[in-house]
């Protein structure tokens, strides 16, 4: 069968856009995720976000995002801010959109520019499946240590939706072969059973970050949106960046504006762009893909 598909990015984090706004989630949302996000096999990209109807009275659609291997994501900072781009350009034409999410409830959008969009990201708390390590009053757990990949290491766990171990470095955060590697063996650390978003962050200055991702599901992006949120949350908590200052978040893929408020609750600004459409075959699934 033939699908219909818009791709966009933002911040070079790469999904493809589905409209299901008329005839709900597909069955096989999770196999075409698989398929369609293979690069060189099909478009090729780090998920597949489809578009829903609403869940809320108020609410203009509703997102469900799963990236490349299948598996289900919570929410998607990036992805969110393409979603009310496409809604944008698709028949919401307001500064102001509202999209819904199964688990991590109602995001808000304002468009703050051309291609621009703040996000209201909600509060952060402690990413849920650390286990063993306590968090402070039942906040994010810092400090943690681990050993992974013949290395120790001290993570800060924190959920901005989609959980999140954020690792501050002195040096560059590492990239290519390096990132896949610590990525993967902290991504799949026992101590966290559900599996983690990894994020390498170096301060390079008192509100800016130099950062580098590995995904659950879609391993190395460009760009994580939740990543940039619990990353700035980190540096907040342990006194590396202002509490309601803009940080600037400086990804491979472009750089995204976080704040952090009193209440905890996150703010994300960046961009959101569509590359192209098109129409794409959908093939009988055989081949299963590796895990990433
Ligand atoms: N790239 C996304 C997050 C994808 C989340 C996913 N990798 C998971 O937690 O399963 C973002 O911009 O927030």
């Amino acid at each position: 069968m033939k699908l219909n598909f818009t791709k966009m990015q933002g911040a070079g984090n790469d999904y493809i856009y589905i409209d299901c706004r008329a005839a709900g989630l597909p069955p096989d949302a999770a196999a075409w995720a698989v398929q369609l996000s293979r690069r060189h096999f099909s478009v090729g990209a780090d998920g597949v976000i489809y578009l829903c109807p609403p869940l809320r009275a108020d609410g203009d659609a509703a997102m469900r995002m799963f990236n490349a291997d299948g598996s289900e994501g919570v929410m998607c900072g990036n992805g969110v801010r393409c979603a009310a781009e496409f809604l944008y350009t698709h028949g919401v034409r307001r500064d102001c959109i509202r999209i819904d999410t199964p688990s991590a409830g109602q995001r808000v959008l304002h468009r703050v520019g051309d291609g621009l969009w703040q996000v209201e990201m909600g509060r952060f708390t402690a990413a849920p499946d650390a286990v063993g390590a306590v968090g402070l009053g039942g906040g994010p757990l810092l400090d943690v240590p681990l050993c992974a990949g013949g290395r120790a290491w001290r993570v800060h766990c924190v959920a901005v939706g989609n959980p999140h171990c954020v690792l501050f470095t002195h040096e560059p955060p590492p990239a290519g072969a390096e990132l896949a590697a610590w990525g993967r063996a902290l991504g799949h650390h026992p101590a966290f059973p559900g599996g983690i978003n990894v994020e390498f962050a170096q301060p390079i200055s008192p509100t800016g970050l130099a950062v580098t991702v590995w995904e659950r599901g879609s391993g190395a992006t460009l760009a994580c949106g939740t990543g940039a949120c619990a990353v700035a949350a980190a540096a907040v908590l342990t006194g590396r960046c202002p509490r309601g200052a803009p940080i600037l978040v400086q990804l491979p893929g472009g750089t995204l504006e976080v704040c952090v408020q009193r209440d905890d609750t996150v703010l994300l600004t960046g961009d959101a762009a569509a590359t192209f459409s098109g129409t794409v075959l959908i093939q009988p699934c055989k081949a299963p893909r590796g895990v990433v």
